[in-house]
């Protein structure tokens, strides 16, 4: 393994530390009625995540983490505590919320430019002023040349950088991502990982990442809370002190290796109760 490159020389997030609250998860439980009785998705979680921060949220299949999603988001109400979003409780979907979602979501039949001044038709901005913002965001996600494409002429990593561009548009005050680049393959992941990264950095956006790959955790974040397998609590938070700028360079040096293994050392001990514990499901269906 490399060691990591001289040129990058900035520890971003030890500074990160004395910045505001944008969102705060406060003792969070979800619980939903099932035919097998109640199930607890979410347990007393509680984070704190500062304005420019990039959190990351891990954990096995199962273990609660698009829960998560939805309740920050506002598209579920939890049963227990309370969630605030730039000092506001969310209590359905937030304006200073922005969602990018692991399917893809852009519309087949408006072009990139309407894709991604579509969030921004929503608001009533008349359509000089979206054209230009949805070129100025087309362009940050690398996709100058295609503003007049349809996604079908896209391939699915550059249709999930027009549902970001969208996203970003609205300029949300926290983003959320789930699994954006879960269809992709890795060298793909890794690239995309850049341009988020560059991206974050411009507009020093503060986002939470939903994800279950460690590298692409490691990459981008800040910090990585770590889910344990049913019912979803924090494991724990790891601080990823890996210095900014970043690229997927990182990826080769030892200090990257160094945190990839310590989150498998947690995540496969969760992991492996979630395929126990499915095992077990089968098991009882076959009887
Ligand atoms: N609407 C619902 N009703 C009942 N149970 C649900 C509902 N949504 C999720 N669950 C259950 O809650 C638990 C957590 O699910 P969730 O989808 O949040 O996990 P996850 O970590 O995102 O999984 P994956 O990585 O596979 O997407 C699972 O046992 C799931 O079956």
């Amino acid at each position: 393994m490399n060691s990591i490159p001289a040129s990058f020389k900035i520890d971003a997030a030890s500074s990160k530390d004395a910045a505001p609250s944008i969102l705060t998860v406060d003792d969070v439980v979800k619980r939903f009625e099932t035919p097998d009785g109640p199930l607890i998705a979410v347990d007393h979680m509680s984070l704190d995540v500062r304005e420019g921060e990039f959190v990351s949220v891990i954990g096995p299949s199962g273990c609660g983490k698009s829960t998560l999603f939805n309740l920050i988001g506002g598209l579920l109400s939890p049963s227990e505590g309370q969630i605030t979003v730039a000092g506001e409780e969310v209590r359905g979907p937030h304006p200073s919320i922005g969602m990018v979602f692991q399917e893809e979501s852009t519309f087949p039949w408006r072009t990139v430019e309407e894709n991604v001044a579509f969030s921004l038709e929503v608001q009533g901005v008349g359509k000089a002023e979206r054209l230009e913002r949805a070129h100025h965001f087309i362009a940050m996600v690398g996709l100058r040349g295609f503003e007049k494409s349809y996604p079908t002429e896209l391939s699915g990593g550059m249709r999930q950088r027009v549902s970001m561009a969208r996203t970003l548009a609205f300029e949300p005050k926290l983003l959320l991502m789930d699994e954006p680049f879960a269809a992709l393959d890795e060298q793909t992941r890794l690239l995309l990982g850049d341009k988020v990264l560059q991206i974050q950095q411009e507009l020093n956006q503060t986002v939470v990442l939903i994800t279950h790959n460690i590298t692409e955790a490691v990459q981008l974040s800040d910090r990585i809370l770590i889910m344990t397998y049913r019912p979803g609590r924090t494991k724990r938070f790891v601080e990823i002190k890996l210095p900014r700028p970043r690229s997927s360079e990182i990826v080769g040096s030892d200090a990257f290796g160094h945190y990839v293994a310590e989150i498998w050392n947690d995540l496969r001990e969760e992991a492996s109760k979630g395929m126990q514990d499915e095992e077990m499901t089968v098991q009882r269906r076959r009887r």
